[in-house]
């Protein structure tokens, strides 16, 4: 009888699986990867590789376009022999991910190893992450600004808060453990909110000292300690321009690689037009005003190149489709659009 009930089960179960969908049997893989160390160095053996020196991402130009090649375990050990290195190299690196087929795809830092050399042995260059995300594909721009993430996490992680000691980490390198006194660190993100301010027919945007000339973003700010995300962007409106935020609703995130692995979570604010006097905190910001539709439609065509003018000034431009002030922005012109027709 238990002979039955247990193929039964079996059936059962298998279609269950059968009736996952690609999605779900990917990332129940990919979870599997990152706890089971000897599943996860096996599938080493057979992943793709993308490749990084101190932080910088491999890169490859075809024409006029910039591509992230991805490396077999072939390709990388043969890279290594060139440096008389062993194969070990690669039990460094870190688990980024996998393809609808399941090839894991994990991140390697050469770092040590001499740059131009890779660079002429594999026919690209490592760029700076800053410059990557914005000349790379929009799908590729996510999977290299986590991967250089969790690099530059292990990087800054490998001793002990507590005792001192070197942490270990697990063969996916999705956690640290300090043997010692068995604290067990992860990947860690900070939250930070970014909101752009409407009173109704104009939106506030606002230039930090570091931004490039001409260039205006959403407010933005990290979240304090016990703080949850309303609380957040009431305060930081408050700090940064001294207005009060009247309703907000959330329109989506984004992870963040600078400084270091921000969460960005994006909202729409309204403020009371009749109480829309800006007071700029002058410690943190250089410039904040509101912006009606027709300038903001003018300035989203606008290429940084060309936002300097015959007298120096720089008309307004706003961040690239990647960030995603970007796309608060552009949902703003859309709300408005779509209240004009
Ligand atoms: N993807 C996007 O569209 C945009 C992203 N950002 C990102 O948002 C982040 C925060 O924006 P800000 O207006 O500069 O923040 P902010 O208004 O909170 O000011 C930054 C200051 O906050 C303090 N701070 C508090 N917690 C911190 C932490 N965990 N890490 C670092 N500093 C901390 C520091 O004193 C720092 O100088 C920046 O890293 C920036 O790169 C900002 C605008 C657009
Ligand atoms: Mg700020």
């Amino acid at each position: 009888m238990a002979a039955i009930y247990q193929a039964a089960y079996r059936r059962v179960s298998s279609l269950i699986c059968r009736l996952h969908s690609t999605y779900v049997r990917k990332m129940r893989y990919l979870n599997e990867l990152k706890e089971d160390d000897s599943l996860c160095r096996q599938a080493q053996t057979s992943g793709t590789f993308y490749l990084f020196h101190n932080l910088s991402p491999f890169l490859q130009k075809v024409g006029e376009k910039y591509f992230v090649p991805q490396l077999s375990a072939a390709e990388i050990k043969r890279i290594l022999e060139k440096f008389k290195e062993t194969e070990q190299w690669i039990e460094m690196s870190v688990l980024i991910g996998c393809s609808d087929e399941h090839v894991p795809r994990f991140a390697l830092d050469l770092g040590a190893l001499e740059k131009s050399v890779i660079e002429s042995e594999l026919k690209g260059s490592f760029t700076n992450l800053q410059k990557a995300l914005f000349v790379v594909d929009g799908k590729d721009s996510p999977l290299l600004a986590s991967a250089q993430s969790l690099l530059q996490w292990h990087n800054s992680h490998q001793y002990c808060n507590k005792t001192g000691q070197p942490t270990q980490r697990n063969v996916s390198g999705s956690k640290r453990v300090c043997h010692a006194s068995g604290i067990t660190y992860y990947p860690q993100m900070s939250p930070v909110i970014i909101t752009l301010v409407s009173d109704g027919s104009r939106c506030l945007l606002a230039r930090q000292p570091s931004f490039p000339q001409g260039m205006y973003s959403a407010l933005s700010g990290f979240c304090d300690m016990g703080e949850n995300v309303e609380e957040a962007v009431h305060r930081e409106v408050a700090e940064e321009v001294g207005l009060e935020v009247e309703s907000l609703w959330y329109s989506s995130s984004q992870h963040w690689p600078f400084p270091s692995s921000c969460l960005m979570i994006a909202c729409h604010a309204i403020v009371r037009a009749q109480q829309a006097e800006i007071s700029m905190n002058k410690l943190e910001l250089e410039e904040a005003r509101w912006f009606g539709l027709e300038e903001i439609v003018e300035g989203l065509k606008r290429e940084p190149r060309s936002s300097k003018q015959d007298d120096g000034s720089f008309l307004p431009w706003f961040p690239p489709k990647q960030a995603i002030a970007h796309q608060l922005i552009c949902e703003w012109v859309k709300q408005q659009t779509s209240q004009l027709a």
